[in-house]
C-alpha cells in the first residue's frame, strides 16, 4: 500500500534507492553503453563551452552511468581530472588529481579509486563537479547510496564558488521530485544521454549551453 504522504522523507528515499537501483540494474550492456557514450558527449561539451579547468567526476561501479569517456575527455583536453577517495569511517571524499588509469586502484567498496602514492592530493577547489546518483529529479533532487558522502563534501565548501554541481545518470533515474532532507543540497543540473537540464533559475559559470 502507497502511505508516501505519511511517511518520512528517509524511509521513503530507502524504498525509492531500492527500486531506481533495480530498474539500473536492469539496464542491457548495450543501453548502458551507448547511453554513457551519449552523456559524457554532452558532458564534454559543456565542459568545451564553460572555458572550466578543473573537473571533479567519479569512476563508475555497479550499474552506473559509465564515466569512462568523459575521464578520457578530461585526460585528452588536458583539463585537471579530480576524483575522490571515499573515506568509510569519516564518510567523507578526498580529492586527488588523477594524470592517468595508471594512477587507479580498486578502494572503498571496491570502485577505482586514486592510488594516493600515485595521484597528487589536489590542491585547487573543483569548477565543475559531477555527481553519481541513484535518482535525480528536474529540481535539483538527488538519491545516492545513503552514504551522505556528497552533501558532507558540499557542506564542507571544498568546491570553487559558483562551482556548477551536475548529476551524471540515465534518463531512466529521472523521476518527478526526489523527497528532499534539510541536508540535501540541491544540485544545479542534471545530464542524461538525451541532454543536459538546468535545475536552477540561476545557471552557473557556463551558461545555458
Ligand atoms: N562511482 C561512485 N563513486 C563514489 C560514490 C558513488 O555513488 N559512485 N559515492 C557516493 O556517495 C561514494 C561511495 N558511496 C557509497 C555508499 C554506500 C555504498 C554501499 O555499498 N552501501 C551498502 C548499503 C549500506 C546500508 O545498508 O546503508 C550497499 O549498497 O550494499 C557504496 C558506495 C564515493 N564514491
Ligand atoms: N553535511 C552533513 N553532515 C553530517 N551528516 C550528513 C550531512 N549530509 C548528510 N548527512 C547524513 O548522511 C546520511 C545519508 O544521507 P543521504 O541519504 O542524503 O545520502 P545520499 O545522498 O543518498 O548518499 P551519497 O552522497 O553518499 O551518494 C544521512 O543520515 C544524513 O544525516
Amino acid at each position: 500500500m502507497m502511505e508516501s504522504g505519511s511517511a518520512k522523507p528517509a524511509e521513503t528515499k530507502k524504498e525509492l534507492r531500492r527500486q531506481l537501483l533495480a530498474l539500473r540494474d536492469g539496464l542491457s550492456e548495450a543501453e548502458r553503453a551507448e547511453a554513457s557514450r551519449l552523456a559524457c558527449r554532452q558532458a564534454a561539451e559543456w565542459i568545451e563551452a564553460s572555458g572550466i579547468g578543473s573537473v571533479m567526476a567519479f569512476v563508475s561501479f555497479r550499474s552506473e552511468l559509465d564515466t569512462s569517456p568523459l575521464l578520457e575527455y578530461c585526460w585528452a583536453r588536458g583539463l585537471r581530472l579530480l576524483l575522490p577517495r571515499a573515506d568509510i569511517g569519516s564518510k567523507r571524499l578526498e580529492l586527488h588529481a588523477v594524470r592517468s588509469r595508471d594512477e587507479l586502484a580498486p578502494g572503498a567498496y571496491g570502485i577505482l579509486e586514486p592510488r594516493p602514492g600515485r595521484a597528487a592530493a589536489a590542491r585547487e577547489a573543483p569548477e565543475a563537479i559531477f555527481v553519481p546518483g541513484a535518482g535525480f529529479d528536474r529540481s535539483g533532487g538527488r538519491i545516492g547510496y545513503g552514504g551522505g558522502y556528497y552533501d558532507r563534501f558540499r557542506a564542507e565548501g571544498r568546491a570553487a564558488a559558483g562551482a556548477a554541481w551536475i548529476g551524471l545518470g540515465f534518463a531512466s533515474q529521472l523521476v518527478p521530485q526526489v523527497p528532499m532532507e534539510p541536508h540535501d543540497a540541491p544540485l544545479d543540473g542534471v545530464i542524461t544521454e538525451q541532454g543536459l537540464i538546468w535545475t536552477t533559475s540561476n545557471p552557473p559559470k557556463g551558461g545555458r549551453s
